[in-house]
């Protein structure tokens, strides 16, 4: 789960900030494009879940760790859970496809058994088997970017962060990459793809986050590029989002809805930290070899639900 609580980013030097009160929350196993045009804070959120940037203000918790209590030497923990897929690919330019992928499991300190059977697989699940042996520079755009996915996957993190993924691609590659990311989404993994790349946001219909100067405007369901569908937050009475600090119902409310947000206490989330905690130790010494397979958590409930619990009025709404 990636949650946002009222998180204000502004860089050094700077008068505006990059992202402004944004709150969110994307459960596990959710497939979200976060749109806007250039400059509205979209690689600033995703360097904000990386913990490649800090935030100025608010809170941020991704995959049961609050970035507050989270010390350093636990960052790269927190990155060996999340893959991450750049525009411009990010290929190793001597390596041959097998090996660029192989590589991030290398530095994980995966064994070659281990290397030797998910390298494959991977492969073939992006579509790229029977091009093990070809270098990057032997490869299209879009064959280039499955690569990078592969690399990303391949140690199976729980979230998959993809930036402009398709901003050097054609739209018919364009969509084939995020057809890609929606089978990935499938076997489990949490997507969130930043982009302005209205065709692909518009043929998914997947949850829609969008940015206007680093102010997050709308948040939609099943949402488009252009016209919105399905708020998620609701508005107040001048269009503008309602706060987080606002809730629509009490804290804890539950009836039913696996949306609901269950209102656990700050008591409660330092008791997760406390049992996290515990289990970063375990990962550390477990390596990436005890990775469970593609598709474990695909049948598992899709985590608890958002701040915002959506109500009949935001979903038929539009703005
Ligand atoms: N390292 C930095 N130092 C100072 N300002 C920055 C830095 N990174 C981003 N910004 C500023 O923060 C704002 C948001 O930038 P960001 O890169 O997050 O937007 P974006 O939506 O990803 O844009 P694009 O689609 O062009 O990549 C911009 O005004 C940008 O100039």
């Amino acid at each position: 789960m990636i949650l946002f609580e009222n998180v204000t980013k502004t860089y050094p030097r700077t008068t505006r900030p990059a992202l402004e009160d944004v709150s969110l929350e994307i459960p596990r196993g959710e497939f979200a494009f976060v749109v806007g045009t250039s400059g509205s804070g979209k690689s600033t959120m995703m360097q904000l879940v990386m913990k490649e940037q800090d935030v100025t203000s608010g809170r941020v918790l991704v995959a049961g760790r609050d970035f507050d209590r989270l010390p350093e030497r636990k960052v790269p923990a927190l990155r060996r859970e999340i893959g991450c897929v750049f525009q411009d690919f990010r290929l190793l330019p001597n390596k041959t496809v097998f090996q660029n992928v192989a590589y991030a499991l290398q530095v994980l300190g995966s064994s070659r058994a281990r290397i030797r059977q998910t390298v494959p697989e991977t492969l073939e699940l992006v579509g790229l088997a029977g091009m093990e042996k070809r270098l990057p520079h032997q490869l299209s755009g879009g064959e280039q970017q499955r690569v990078a996915i592969a690399r990303a996957f391949v140690n199976r993190p729980p979230i998959l962060l993809a930036d402009e993924p398709t901003g050097n691609l054609d739209p018919d590659t364009s969509l084939g990459i995020v057809q890609l990311l929606d089978r990935i989404n499938r076997t489990g993994t949490t997507v969130v793809m930043a982009t302005h790349d209205t065709v692909t946001v518009n043929a998914m219909r997947k949850r829609v986050i969008r940015l206007d100067r680093g102010v997050l405007v709308s948040d939609m369901e099943a949402g488009d590029y252009t016209t919105g569908s399905l708020p998620r937050i609701r508005l107040d009475e001048t269009g503008a989002p309602r706060r987080a600090d606002e809730p629509e119902v009490p804290d804890g409310y539950d009836d039913g809805d696996p949306t609901a947000y269950d209102g656990r206490s700050d008591h409660d989330d330092h008791d997760d930290r406390d049992d996290r905690d515990d289990r970063d130790d375990t990962d550390d010494t477990d390596g990436p070899d005890a990775l469970p397979p593609i598709g474990r958590d695909a049948d598992e409930p899709r985590g608890r639900g958002g701040l915002f619990r959506r109500s009949k009025a935001t979903q038929t709404s539009s703005h």
